[in-house]
């Protein structure tokens, strides 16, 4: 199938900064893909290289196989949200919605047919006669949503959409965002977010960025679950990296306990296992195991946040449910499951 959105070997450079480095990625036609990655990754700027937005330095951007690097940005055909609405404030939401489709010189009738329709889908249909100050935040952002739909794009690119919005907010916009994909099952959509939770929920797969370029790029739950780059693991949901002892291609050792490791997709190097906080056992100590010191016990409504400190050296965070028979400063006994990755460190 041809992709949607091709990125090959694109850089961006401003003056001696890399923005972009070498960056190759795909999205097929209603898949949706998150660009993840902390501050000044190029998350943004590799959005923008796919909008026209920028030119790329060098490298190619083809949107459904087109070569479209020299075409400017109203050509490329796609709808673009980015974080501060830019809704325009004089016009109220139906003129808004509708200012992309006057500009295709779209037939009045059929204008107002398609304005109701992407406000429905977007649940704004009863706000088509107020101005953008008459609207919240959240409101204010799936107008704009609305408005890139309007032109029924093949592609919606999603700059930080709601990260203007307050915490709940965003969390009912997440619910919202992935209704209407289910109501756009062709659409490609390219979302950037620093925030691993919304790229959990709503992407097919994640690219994650790190200093202007790919760090890994893969289907959601293995990336989550069978991260191979140490960054992936700690950046996309919080991980304990362990050194470890490596004994042979399943096997590895922490002090004198031996773990079943999976490390699919691992060449050589040096590598740590990669072990969540929630998968870290805590149990007073046995006289078996790996012996730790209970270090601090910090209770988060869900469970408990413990750190602890293995007397081989290295520090643990574990998520438990209960800290019955533990106390801070008491030796206690650490476990490892079985099946947690080993990934490479840089
Ligand atoms: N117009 C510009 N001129 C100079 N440097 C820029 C410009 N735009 C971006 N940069 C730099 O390029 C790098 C990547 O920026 P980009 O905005 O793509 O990061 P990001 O991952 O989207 O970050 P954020 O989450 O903070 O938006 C940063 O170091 C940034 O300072």
């Amino acid at each position: 199938m041809t992709p949607a959105v091709e990125l090959r070997d694109v850089s961006v450079h401003f003056g001696r900064t890399v923005a972009l480095h070498g960056l190759d990625l795909s999205v097929a036609p209603g898949e949706t893909l998150a660009l993840l990655g902390p501050s000044g990754s190029g998350k943004s700027t590799a959005l923008k290289a796919i909008a026209g937005f920028l030119r790329p330095t060098s490298g190619r951007v083809l949107l459904g196989g087109r070569d479209v690097t020299d075409t400017p940005p109203n050509r490329r055909g796609l709808g673009v949200v980015v974080q501060s609405y830019a809704l325009f404030p004089h016009m109220k939401v139906f003129d808004n919605v509708a200012f992309g489709l006057h500009a295709r010189r779209v037939p009045r009738r059929e204008v107002a047919a398609r304005v109701a329709e992407v406000l429905d889908l977007v649940g704004m249909g009863g706000f088509r006669d107020r101005y953008p100050r008459q609207l919240s935040g959240g409101q204010q952002q799936r107008v704009a949503i609305a408005r890139a739909l309007a032109i029924r794009p093949p592609v919606l690119l999603l700059d930080e959409p709601l990260s203007a919005l307050d915490a709940a907010l965003r969390e009912e916009m997440v619910a919202e965002l992935l209704r209407l994909r289910a109501e756009l099952p062709d659409t490609a959509v390219v979302y950037v977010t620093h925030d691993q939770g919304e790229a959990l929920a709503l992407a097919d797969r994640i690219a994650v960025m790190r200093d202007a370029r790919l760090v890994e790029v893969g289907p959601t739950e293995s990336l989550y679950h069978r991260p191979v780059e140490s960054f992936t693991a700690s950046f996309l949901g919080a991980s304990n990296l362990l050194p470890v002892e490596v004994v042979d291609r399943e096997t590895v050792r922490v002090g004198a306990v031996a773990v079943k490791a999976s490390s699919d997709g691992l060449s050589d190097g040096p590598v740590a296992l990669s072990v969540r906080p929630h998968r870290v056992g805590v149990r007073p100590y046995t006289g078996s195991g790996l012996a730790a010191r209970l270090l601090a016990v910090q209770w988060r409504g869900t469970g408990f946040r413990l750190d602890v400190e293995l007397e081989l050296g290295h520090r643990l965070r574990a998520e438990v449910p209960d800290v019955e028979g533990l106390s801070v400063g008491s030796r206690v006994e650490v476990s490892i499951p079985d099946g947690c990755p080993l990934v490479r460190v840089a």
